[in-house]
């Protein structure tokens, strides 16, 4: 179905999603219950500050409750409303479907510009929307799990947990009602950088199959690749900063919300950020030419372009202009459904959002399940724990050399146990996992079907197909 008008968000994903199960097996009921929304929550409350009271707007989403608890992002913008909220919500579920946590699909917004406000005053303003949603069971362990999202991160994560903590006192699960928290507050090394560290592992095992990268009009490996970023926040960072150190790619230019920079030789990732966090922009980079029209940036010939900021940059104003032959939608929703069939016809190779960015839900999973489980992850504490490793080795060492026949302890044994993964490694080899077999299902479906020639639709069908599956034997 090609859009007359530019689809909303929320139309884009419903316009997608419906899309694929046009390709599939479905009832029509099963099809609708997929589609809709369950429900959405808004909350106005009012907070004291400056000497007045200022109401804020607020929602939490809940798109399907085939899995529970529902999982998705708290955001912080000007932009958030219903219609966000919910976009964002639908492709939480079929994003944790497709990479296999064991999840609905949720999402939460604020309609806040945190610049406004200083540090206090957002502890204030968090808290109270803390408590407006943990009143109602949206923010809960077993039910309803925020993260953090565009505007938040663990700072905000660590106030919303001691808000559900201080109303809920006797739930030994409590650290578990939020991911995202800082490690002293139960949080999970690794959790910071996971969403660019997913882009990085995703176009990693993009890169791994030839074939693919012929799909996409081009050749090699990831090395020397150039590549423009829109948005250098958390996951635009992460990304570019990744994919610049480790796989040689070059960042030819950075967009953000005062324009964007380039340098054909790359950008230094590092400095850049260093620059925006002190200036607030990216203008006055040295070494690098800065245009204000930011949105130009993407229209710049590269390698790959990494939309990292907001939803709907490339729509049908600016699709035929797109010039790299690789998107991956580090954002989510950063295609509306006008421009994916523009770009789709132009045989542009997208790798989609419900993939791309789900290394954020991945390790914020690894933190649930640690916080449920009250068990350190991985090797911790060194000294302490090789010392009573050593003694056990030890032990075993005394017990094989009494017993005849018996094999001396291997090497690779030693080494393993008395140098195990520390948590870090543990979370960044789950997510490589997780980035690899999501991709090969999707690669599966996008090689073997004929009506299949786009990776989103064949993300769909395989996340589709798992919602659908998960509500059959509900009994719906
Ligand atoms: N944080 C996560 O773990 C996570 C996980 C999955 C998906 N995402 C998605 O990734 C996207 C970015 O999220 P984030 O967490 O990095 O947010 P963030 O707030 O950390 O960063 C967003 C960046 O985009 C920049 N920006 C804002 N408006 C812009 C514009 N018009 N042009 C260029 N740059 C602009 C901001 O200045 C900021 O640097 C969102 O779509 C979000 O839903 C985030």
């Amino acid at each position: 179905m090609k859009p007359l008008k530019e689809p909303s968000f929320r139309e884009s994903v419903e316009i997608m999603s419906t899309r694929a199960m046009g390709l599939m097996d479905l009832s029509p009921g099963l099809a609708e219950k997929i589609r809709v929304c369950n429900s959405t929550y808004t909350v106005r409350f009012g907070v004291k500050l400056r000497g007045d009271i200022v109401t804020f707007t607020g929602y939490r989403s809940v798109h399907s409750e085939h899995m529970e608890p529902v999982k998705g992002g708290i955001r912080f913008s000007m932009g958030v409303n219903q219609d966000e909220v919910e976009a964002l919500a639908a492709l939480m579920t079929f994003k944790c479907a497709l990479v296999e946590t064991p999840f609905g699909g949720s999402k939460g917004g604020l309609c806040i510009n945190p610049r406004d406000w200083n540090d206090e005053e957002m502890e204030r303003i968090t808290r109270r929307f803390a408590y407006e949603l943990c009143k109602r069971d949206l923010i809960n362990p077993s039910q309803n799990v925020p993260a953090p999202d565009m505007g938040t991160g663990e700072r905000e994560m660590a106030w919303i947990a001691d808000t559900y903590r201080r109303m809920n006192t006797t739930d030994i699960n409590a650290r578990a009602c939020v991911t995202g928290k800082p490690q002293n507050a139960g949080g999970i090394a690794g959790r910071v950088e996971a969403t660019g560290r997913g882009v990085q592992y995703a176009l990693r095992e993009f890169f791994r199959e030839p074939a693919d990268v012929a799909k996409a009009n081009l050749t090699g490996k990831l090395d020397g690749k150039k590549v423009v970023v829109q948005g250098l926040g958390n996951v635009g960072y992460h990304a570019a900063k990744f994919l610049s150190e480790q796989d040689g790619c070059k960042i030819i230019a950075i967009a953000e919300r005062d324009g964007a920079i380039f340098n054909e030789e790359g950008l230094d990732v590092e400095a850049v950020r260093d620059h925006l966090m002190t200036t607030g922009g990216v203008k006055g980079f040295p070494d690098a030419t800065y245009d204000p029209n930011g949105p130009a940036a993407l229209e710049l010939e590269c390698d790959i372009l990494v939309p990292a900021a907001l939803e709907g940059v490339i729509n049908m104003g600016n699709a035929d202009r797109i010039k790299a032959p690789l998107v991956i939608e580090a954002a989510n929703g950063p295609i509306t459904a006008g421009a994916d069939d523009v770009l789709r016809k132009r045989g542009i190779v997208i790798i989609p959002d419900l993939y791309a960015n789900a290394g954020g839900v991945t390790v914020s999973y690894f933190e649930w399940v640690k916080n449920l489980t009250h068990i350190r992850f991985g090797r911790m504490e060194r000294r302490r724990e090789e010392a009573r490793h050593q003694l056990l080795v030890d032990e075993l060492d005394r017990i094989r050399a009494d017993a005849p026949g018996v094999a001396p302890l291997s090497d690779f044994f030693r080494k393993e146990y008395l140098h195990g993964a520390t948590e870090l490694e543990l979370v960044r080899s789950g997510l490589d996992d997780t980035m690899r077999s999501s991709f090969q299902a999707m690669r599966e479906v996008w090689h073997d079907r004929a009506d299949v020639d786009d990776l989103r639709m064949a993300a769909y069908l395989v996340s589709i197909g798992r919602v659908a599956a998960s509500y059959r034997s509900l009994g719906l």
